[in-house]
């Protein structure tokens, strides 16, 4: 049996439906040659008939990298597929992947059709693909919730018409490890003809169990994973694929079994995502967690000095976290810069790097270690500056603790026009945001607003996550500064831009 497990990566298609979550489409290649660098076999790059954009997106990925397979999500009608068709042709190394729910509970109340529908159409579906696909997967959508007898015989009619790889996914995120793995042990034993394909698992969290089951699923015969960064995805999110990777890694004596992903790559893309989606990661979070190789308690402490072994099963090193993460000061030159900037993954040319270097300089006047963070801040905000209807110019504020704050904001707009805002609020961001409200002429509604401290020391540079709703729709926005009053109305402006960027450029994600 193979000792290989693939790794599919859905971050760009069902990690985009994080609620909140869009990606535009330079986002979209950027992590795309990320997750190539990391060694990631197959990229869902998204849902090629859900609208212009995303069509176009599918087709920026597969021209933007070269070695994994880039493949669409299609529903099983013509329609789709020609969307898919349309995005990718032209292209080596592509790939449709065709769904349809095979529950009863999704064929009886979602569908409106009869089981005998449903085979017929996936039956038809793959068959029609199979002009223009040699890899073509076939997905039994709430495969878990649905009667096993039935996933067999459309399993062994799709793969009759040309599926290559069948996908059996726990859609709800329902099913125990037990479970799971029984039903790829019968799917293995009685439908003809599976030895001759991928067997796929995908799961979702909203149970805690994503990771098990996938390493259950692995268990019972599985040779392909999907997953996304991180863990994000639709509701409690897909399986960590992070995770996977390194629980097969640091258990090979169990598994047997690895994956082919970049393991140094790991924590350079996990922050990407991160930062691009707007997602923080949370601090405990398995490997990539910020305390996933912290030491807090005296005994633990007293262990690790003696001997790392005692309380560590993997290393930073081995995902990448560099342990000496000091880098550039105020008297470092452009050169050092770019080398750094090569080094964190960065391709900046001279126009862009002129740029990034004169904000390095301010910042070097403002704060004395410049950590890697701090330029990965610094070239995100510039990239961000391409997408910006509205830009930040000034905030002043006067506060005292007897009165409320009051809040004077200037901003910029895409005609180079000087507006401005005054208003008071019930602290100095609240006030901002008001201020910024005024100036825009909307009902925004601040949904979630946190801050975290992205370096070290008095001098840290502050990171604020917002969400927000504003016109129906929902989005997130990240601002990062020393000053946690600018970052927070960087990202509030970030997430109002988004909205009208969306609104611009694609279908609104409406809620
Ligand atoms: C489990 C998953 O993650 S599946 C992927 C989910 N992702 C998304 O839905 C994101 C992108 N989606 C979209 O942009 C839109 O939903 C679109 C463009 C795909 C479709 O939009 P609309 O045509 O307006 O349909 P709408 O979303 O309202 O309803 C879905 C329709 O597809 C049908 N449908 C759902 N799944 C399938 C399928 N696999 N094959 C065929 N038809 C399907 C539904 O029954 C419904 O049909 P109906 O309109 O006859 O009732
Ligand atoms: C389309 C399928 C694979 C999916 O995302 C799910 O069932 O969760």
């Amino acid at each position: 049996m193979s000792k290989k497990i693939y790794l599919f990566d859905t971050s760009l298609r069902d990690g985009e439906q994080t609620p909140g979550v869009s990606l535009n489409l330079a986002e979209k290649v950027e992590i795309a040659k990320q997750l190539e660098k990391a060694g990631i076999d197959v990229i869902e790059a998204g849902f090629a008939a859900a609208s212009p954009g995303d069509l176009k997106a599918v087709r920026a990925v597969a021209e933007a990298v070269e070695k994994p397979i880039v493949v669409s999500l299609a529903r099983t009608n013509k329609e789709d597929i020609d969307a898919v068709v349309e995005a990718l042709s032209g292209n080596n190394n592509i790939g449709i992947h065709i769904f349809i729910a095979t529950s009863s509970i999704h064929m009886e109340k979602k569908l409106r059709m009869t089981k005998s529908q449903v085979l017929e159409q996936s039956v038809e579906a793959v068959r029609y693909a199979s002009q223009f696909f040699n890899h073509i997967e076939f997905s039994c959508e709430d495969s878990t919730r649905s009667d096993l007898d039935f996933l067999c015989e459309i399993s062994e009619q799709v793969i009759k018409a040309g599926a290559t790889v069948l996908n059996f996914p726990d859609t709800v995120g329902y099913i125990t490890p037990w479970e799971y793995a029984n039903r790829f042990w019968t799917l293995r034993k009685r439908v003809k003809g599976i030895e001759n394909v991928i067997l796929s698992c995908h799961c979702h969290d909203d149970l805690g169990m994503a990771t098990i089951n996938s390493l259950a699923a692995i268990e019972a015969g599985v040779t392909q994973v999907e997953g996304c960064i991180n863990g994000i995805g639709e509701r409690a999110g897909n399986v960590a694929l992070e995770e996977v990777a390194l629980a097969l890694e640091t258990r090979y004596d169990h598994f047997q079994k690895r994956t082919s992903m970049v393991l140094k790559e790991i924590a350079k893309t996990s922050k990407l995502v991160s930062r691009l989606t707007g997602m923080p990661v949370p601090a405990n979070k398995a490997v990539i967690g910020a305390n996933a190789f912290a030491h807090a308690s005296g005994v633990h402490q007293d262990g690790v000095i003696k001997d790392k072994s005692t309380y560590e099963i993997m290393k930073p090193e081995t995902i990448g976290l560099d342990e000496i993460d000091l880098v550039l000061g105020k008297l470092s030159g452009r050169n050092a810069l770019k080398q750094r900037l090569i080094t964190l993954g960065y391709d900046a040319d001279e126009d862009e790097l002129k740029n990034i270097f004169k904000k390095f300089k301010e910042l070097a006047d403002r704060k004395k270690q410049i950590l890697d963070e701090d330029i990965i801040a610094l070239v995100d905000n510039q990239r961000k500056n391409e997408l910006e209807l509205y830009k930040l110019r000034n905030i002043s504020i006067s506060y005292d603790t007897s009165s409320q704050p009051n809040a004077s904001v200037q901003l910029l707009n895409d005609d180079d026009q000087l507006l401005n805002g005054t208003s008071s609020g019930n602290g100095s961001v609240d006030a901002i945001f008001n201020a910024i409200d005024q100036i825009i002429d909307k009902d925004i509604e601040l949904l979630d607003y946190k801050i975290l401290s992205v370096t070290k020391g008095k001098d840290a540079q502050g990171e604020v996550f917002v969400q927000i709703k504003m016109d129906d729709t929902l989005a997130q926005g990240r601002g990062m500064s020393v000053d946690i009053l600018e970052a927070s109305a960087e990202a509030y402006l970030a997430a109002i831009n988004r909205i009208k960027n969306l609104a611009s450029s694609k279908v609104l994600k409406k809620i």
